[in-house]
């Protein structure tokens, strides 16, 4: 792992959105299209803001997010909300979302073959919750070791704890097979669960199933 500390978080999200840009423009001299699976919840949004405006050849990028909550897309905790808000506009309107989310036309098989062709993902930007939870891999969860077993399906749905809606998320393989990965974390209080969850078993702290080969971006406001 490789921690990267910003002096602020507003610059943090300028310089992770470039460092994106510039791998997923570096993918496309191998890859006919790029993958790039990013979060939800309250910290992107400023780095999708500045992505969504990068010079890029959009058309060849392919979006998915790391994980989903069972609500409707326009619900105000829906990550497909988020995203459509902040990322897939401006330029990166011309990409591709890959939905991933069942309903009652579209099976977990029917996703499962969706998925399949942006695997393994060329970028994966992660993040992770002050409970050491990252994508919708929560310490607690009655699925969370078939999720994080080397032979896990690609996708999952997942029972949150405390309450939280059912979600669906990619699962360990296919976050550990990402060749490249970002987590992005703010504050002191991530900062002491990133520093525990070192020196933890993922089964405890889930982020570190993907810690290894990880650039971890942190500042602290
Ligand atoms: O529930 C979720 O939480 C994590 C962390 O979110 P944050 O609000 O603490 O930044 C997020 O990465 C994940 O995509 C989301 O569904």
């Amino acid at each position: 792992m490789e921690l990267i500390e910003y002096s602020d978080a507003e610059m943090m999200m300028v310089m992770l959105a470039d460092k994106l840009a510039s791998e997923i423009s570096k993918s496309f001299s191998s890859h006919d299209h790029v993958s790039i699976a990013v979060p939800g919840g309250s910290t992107p949004g400023p780095v999708f803001d500045t992505l969504s405006g990068a010079d890029l050849k959009w058309d060849r990028v392919h979006i998915l997010l790391t994980d989903e909550r069972m609500v409707p897309p326009d619900h105000e905790r829906s990550n497909e909300r988020l995203l459509r808000s902040h990322l897939l506009r401006d330029k990166a309107d011309a990409a591709t979302f890959v939905r991933l989310v069942p309903d009652a036309e579209t099976d977990m098989e029917t996703l499962e073959a969706r998925l399949a062709p942006e695997l393994p993902l060329s970028i994966l930007l992660l993040g992770m919750g002050s409970d050491m939870h990252t994508a919708s891999l929560f310490p607690g969860s009655p699925q969370l070791a078939a999720a994080l077993a080397t032979d896990a399906p690609p996708l999952m749905q997942i029972d949150a704890p405390g309450g939280l809606e059912p979600r669906i998320t990619l699962t360990g393989p296919v976050l550990r097979g990402a060749l490249s990965t970002h987590v992005v974390i703010i504050g002191d209080e991530k900062r002491e669960a990133l520093e525990r969850a070192r020196r933890l078993d993922p089964a405890e702290a889930p982020i570190a199933a993907i810690l290894g080969e990880a650039d971890v971006h942190w500042a602290k406001e």
